[in-house]
């Protein structure tokens, strides 16, 4: 199982995004995790398809991962595709036809995740699990970055774990040096770092300490 990690640029100084992606995907950071937020699904706005399109441009081979956090999320697969995310995730919470959505971004060649906020169970992705590259289970409430790690979450990670042995389960919200090896050893493999990472004095040092306590 590799274990990997996703650096949420949404904490991240945006008057120099561009050198804090550079920075961490050359200390060894794998994915670029985009939230993008609606305003409606949660409170925040963030940003859209032009300015993921213009981040890639800095770091075209990067692998990008949009997390819908919006409502009718199926509207925005394809400007995310074209703008060059590899993965798109998307909330169960969002709506009613998560499996349909899953084979529309399997057809485009995109992968599927699907993601659970904190009262979600696990018995609402059940049916999704053929048809997912990767199931997020939110630890904090989607919406903010700096929140703190909800670690009833963790029996949710196990129990996906039990169910897919070689499924991507990532964790999201509050994860830092001290929460990741608690969800490592739950099963999670894929961290999803926001405001560690952004408020690091040594962005480098800070990517480098996180991936060798995943060994
Ligand atoms: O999806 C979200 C928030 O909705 C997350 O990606 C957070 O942005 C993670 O930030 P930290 O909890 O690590 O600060």
């Amino acid at each position: 199982m590799k274990h990997s990690l996703a650096p949420s640029i949404l904490s991240f100084d945006l008057t120099n995004l561009h050198e804090s992606v550079r920075t961490f995907l050359a200390a060894g950071a794998g994915i670029v995790h985009l939230d993008v937020m609606d305003g409606q699904f949660v409170p925040p706005i963030t940003f859209g398809d032009s300015y993921v399109r213009a981040l890639r441009s800095i770091v075209p081979q990067a692998f990008f991962e949009a997390h819908l956090m919006t409502l009718s999320p199926e509207r925005h697969f394809e400007a995310f595709a074209e703008a060059g995310c590899g993965r798109i995730l998307f909330h169960a919470e969002a709506g009613v036809h998560s499996y349909r959505h899953c084979q529309t971004l399997q057809s485009m060649g995109v992968e599927a995740g699907i993601a659970i906020n904190p009262g979600t169970p696990v018995e609402s992705v059940v049916e999704l699990l053929d048809v997912v590259s990767l199931v997020l289970v939110m630890t904090v409430n989607p919406g903010w970055g700096g929140q703190s790690f909800i670690s009833s979450a963790l029996e949710k990670v196990r129990r996906i774990r039990e169910l897919r042995p070689e499924l991507n389960i990532e964790v999201d919200g509050g994860i830092d040096p001290k929460t990741l090896p608690i969800a490592q050893a739950a099963g999670a493999n894929v961290f999803v770092v926001g405001s560690y990472l952004a408020k690091a004095p040594d962005l480098t040092a800070a990517v480098r300490g996180l991936m060798e306590q995943m060994g």
